[in-house]
């Protein structure tokens, strides 16, 4: 059984490296030559725990192997996922060249019957367009099988999914797909073909809007003087509403919930349909991004001359990806008031240091970013920042202010140790300081 994977960013090498592990014969395909370099020297790249070790192992036992050539990728191939991105547009809608420009390819190099599954998140339509790329006598059908796999731990959730989606309007190769799967022993759901293309858009809305909700309704909670860590404890306990996306904070980031959320909003634009709620989860999320420098703003009224350091640059641990991270939204804003920033991160320095190159500090332990600065902003919770003590923000820092954007420590035990702490939905003075500033 030959398995070809069409992307190896952060789905398409997670699950190459995944069914290989399953024990089938895999070949990872990407038009990056220096990806597939870096990976068929057994290098991971892209930070996700286990995953290089996972790599080097089935490379060692000869499941694994990466190219550049589609000729060599699909033409052997039994099953071929496409888990190329899908990035947003200027005007918010999902770009789908890259799809298909590898449904292309599958088209001029497959031999024989194969089974095209569809990872990438794609709009509603999308699957039966690429199926017109096929010939209907090449033996090729296409299913869509969208991935719900989260960054930091892709590999938990690929092997312990909570349902594999297989969307097709052929049965076979629904069934054949289906097959693979089953040496995971997870649950699959079968559906037609637009609804696992709608199911990936609608979880992904709902998940963004839950946090959404929390974030807003965590703004009301500074006004009125209620806490969000109670009230969300309180809210998880009631099995219809479930404990989890219900951390307040500096709201989402990463390269689904911003992405796919806009998407889905342009394309009810194209039918016809108003997301009305949608638009106000995307508004909400974006003004949530800008609430700690404008809180920061409220304090000092401004930042020139003053050092701020960023504590967590990933859009969440266990990942180097930084894209649309709220640390990115609050290093522009504080470029623009005119600090002087320094950041740490145990993964995503490098990613960062692409974009900002010396208008950053890179430093190399938390300890070292706080030193002298008159703001720490706490951004994404990895462990090394969580367990970052709050007596050394004290002893490190100029002026001890602490901005926590993930509500990873207790505002008593803050203030305790004698620092002006603002964390979200938990203290009135957040909510005072962006009255101030705002004014
Ligand atoms: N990142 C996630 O956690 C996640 C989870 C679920 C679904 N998704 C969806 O999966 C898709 C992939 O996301 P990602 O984050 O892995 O993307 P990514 O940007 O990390 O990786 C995409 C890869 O595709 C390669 N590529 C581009 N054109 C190609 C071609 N013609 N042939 C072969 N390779 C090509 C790129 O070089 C890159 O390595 C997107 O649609 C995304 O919305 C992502
Ligand atoms: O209670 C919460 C939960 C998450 N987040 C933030 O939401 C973003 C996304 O987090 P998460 O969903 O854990 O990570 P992703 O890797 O982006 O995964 C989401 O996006 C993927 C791509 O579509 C889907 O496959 C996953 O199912 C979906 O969870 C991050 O910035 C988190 O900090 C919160 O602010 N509060």
């Amino acid at each position: 059984m030959n398995i070809t994977v069409a992307g190896t960013g952060y789905v398409g090498l997670v699950t190459g490296v995944c069914f290989a592990e399953a024990g089938y014969t895999v070949t990872c395909f990407d038009t990056d030559t220096e990806k597939i370099n870096t990976l068929s020297a057994g290098i991971s790249t892209i930070y996700e725990p286990g995953l290089e070790e996972m790599l080097v192992q089935n490379m060692d036992a000869k499941r694994l192997r990466f190219t550049v050539s589609p000729a060599e990728a699909y033409s052997g191939a039994d099953f071929i996922f496409i888990a190329v991105g899908t990035p947003e547009r200027e005007d918010g809608s999902a770009n789908l060249d890259f799809v298909e420009s590898v449904a292309r390819e599958i088209a001029e190099h497959a031999r024989g019957k194969t089974v095209v599954a569809v990872k990438s998140t794609v709009p509603v339509g999308t699957n039966r367009k690429l199926a017109g790329f096929f010939n209907p006598r090449s033996g090729i059908s296409i299913v869509s099988n969208p991935e719900f796999l989260r960054e930091g731990s892709g590999i938990a959730d690929t092997f312990q999914a909570e349902r594999i989606v297989i969307g097709t309007d052929d049965k076979a190769a629904g069934d054949k797909l289906a097959g693979i799967y089953r040496r995971f022993g997870v649950p699959i759901l079968r559906t037609g073909l637009k609804s696992a293309e709608m199911i990936k858009y609608a979880s992904n809305a709902f998940l963004a809007a839950k946090i959404s909700l929390v974030n807003e309704i965590a703004n009301f909670c500074e006004v009125t003087g209620a806490d969000i860590e109670e009230v969300a404890l309180g809210m998880g306990m009631d099995s219809r509403i479930g404990s989890q996306f219900l951390r307040a904070g500096i709201g989402y980031g990463g390269s689904c919930f911003p992405k796919d959320t806009k998407a889905l909003v342009k394309l009810g634009e194209e039918w016809g349909c108003d997301f009305s709620i949608l638009k106000s989860v995307i508004e909400v999320n974006s003004r949530q991004k800008q609430k700690l420098v404008n809180a920061a703003i409220g304090i000092a009224g401004s930042f020139k001359g003053k050092r701020a350091a960023v504590l967590g640059l990933s859009f969440k641990p266990f990942t180097d990806d930084i894209r649309e991270a709220p640390a990115l939204e609050v290093i522009r804003q504080l470029l623009d008031e005119g600090a002087d920033i320094s950041v740490y991160d145990p993964a995503a320095m490098g990613k960062m240091r692409e974009i900002y190159g010396d208008q950053l500090y890179y430093a190399e332990t938390p300890e070292e970013a706080v030193k002298g600065a008159d703001f720490a902003f706490v951004l994404t919770e990895w462990p090394e920042i969580t367990a970052f003590p709050l007596e050394k923000y004290r002893l490190f820092m100029r002026q001890p202010v602490l901005l926590d954007g993930r509500n990873c420590y207790s505002a008593e035990a803050a203030e305790k140790a004698g620092l002006t702490y603002v964390s979200i939905g938990r203290k009135a003075v957040l909510a005072e300081a962006v009255a101030a500033a705002t004014k």
